[in-house]
């Protein structure tokens, strides 16, 4: 049998219910006695890929793009509300351990519960026990009441369920990292074991390093929708796109959690001097792979400038501190400005970003400790 993962044309609408709120004003706990009203909203729109054996997917997004939501349709705990998902093997979905618990009932009833919600037969489960319990940790534990295990117990035993039997398709939501040290080490060589063993994977999560190395395909999300699927790098551009189109603030976010997505890119802006409505600033940045950077994205309050022609400077300590023999890594720039701000303010609500192209630009550089801000 030939497993497959195919999604048709799927959309996903959600209700969404609000608490009314008296004349529009939260009013405490009686604003969660006066009803609600229901509306739909579009979570997923036109997903539509095929994934064939051996691949493994990365699924690429801001934050609320969809990407847990499209696991859920994929494992089925979603239908729908048009198109069709097809899929051809035993499929687990890792997405969070401790769904589907009941707390009244034991560890090892919950082991039943769980593993029969996951189409394992009562044998193989009467078999897989004594291994999952062992693996949890909680050999010792098997008649206790489930509400009597820490959180982290629970997480060890969700974990050891759902990955006790090997998948053909696994779908993932963030590599897992959870745990104290010795699980956590026995839990990423098993996840290992289950990510290598499985014929179609689907990765979600933030880690563009994790995806460039363990996956073939990539799948980009933007508000619900489709923006890419094919190879890897490619998908990964397109999302450093989105990101770099997305703003300062956001892109401090995203290269908080994912430092790699961007390449190396370093430095600072070191004096920020305002004089007769200009904005001077001066600094210094390395790109990716201690090359010169190409571009520089100025914003103030929201709005960019990208910046290609700038005042290049050779600078001896950056020089010195790189180990580098030559480059112009410094930069020096003035750009007018609207109001007659202070300088303080300005240094607050100016950001600096750079890269080596308009749709590759790091996080925000930093302003130096120290830093020079004044008004001339
Ligand atoms: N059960 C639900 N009912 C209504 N809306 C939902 C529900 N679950 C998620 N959403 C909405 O769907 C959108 C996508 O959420 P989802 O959790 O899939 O995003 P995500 O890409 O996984 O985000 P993150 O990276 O933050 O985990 C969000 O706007 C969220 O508010």
């Amino acid at each position: 049998m030939t497993t497959c993962l195919r999604a048709h044309h799927v959309s996903l609408e959600l209700p969404v219910d609000m608490q009314n709120l008296s004349g529009g004003r939260p009013i405490g706990l009686r604003s969660s006695l006066s009803g609600t009203t229901r509306r739909y909203s579009t979570v997923l729109s036109s997903i539509d890929f095929a994934a064939e054996e051996g691949d493994r997917i990365a699924l690429i997004g801001l934050n609320g793009a969809g990407k847990t939501t499209l696991l859920r349709v994929l494992n089925g705990a979603f239908i729908p509300t048009r198109g069709v998902v097809e899929s051809r093997g035993r499929m687990q979905s890792l997405l969070s351990p401790t769904l589907g618990f009941a707390e009244h009932a034991s560890v090892s009833e919950n082991v039943f519960l769980r593993g029969t919600a996951m189409g394992l037969r009562r044998r193989q489960l009467q078999s897989a026990l004594a291994g999952i319990l062992e693996f949890a940790g909680l050999h010792d534990r098997a008649n206790h009441r489930l509400n009597t295990l820490s959180a982290g117990q629970k997480t060890r035993l969700g974990f050891a369920i759902s990955t006790a039997v090997q998948p053909d398709i696994l779908l993932m939501d963030e590599w897992i990292s959870a745990g104290d040290g010795a699980f956590l080490s026995r839990a990423q060589d098993r996840m290992k074991d289950r990510f290598h063993g499985s014929r179609i994977v689907v990765l979600a999560g933030h880690s563009s390093d994790l995806h460039r190395t363990l996956c073939n395909k990539a799948l980009v999300l933007e508000a619900g929708r489709m923006r890419y699927f094919g190879a890897v790098e490619e998908g990964l551009s397109v999302y450093r796109e989105m990101v770099s189109q997305a703003g300062g603030r956001l892109r401090e976010q995203v290269a908080a959690r994912d430092p790699l997505l961007f390449g190396d890119i370093s430095g600072f802006v070191e004096k920020i001097r305002l004089r007769e409505g200009l904005i001077e600033v001066e600094g210094w940045a390395i790109g990716d792979r201690g090359r010169e950077v190409e571009v520089l994205c100025v914003e103030i309050d929201g709005e960019s400038r990208f910046l290609e022609r700038f005042d290049r400077v050779e600078r001896d300590d950056v020089l010195r501190a790189t180990a580098k023999r030559s480059g112009r890594f410094g930069f020096r720039f003035a750009l007018g400005h609207p109001d007659s701000a202070d300088p303080a303010d300005i240094a607050v609500r100016l950001r600096v970003s750079a890269g080596m192209a308009r749709n590759r630009l790091g996080a925000p550089l930093q302003m130096v400790a120290g830093g020079i801000v004044e008004a001339a």
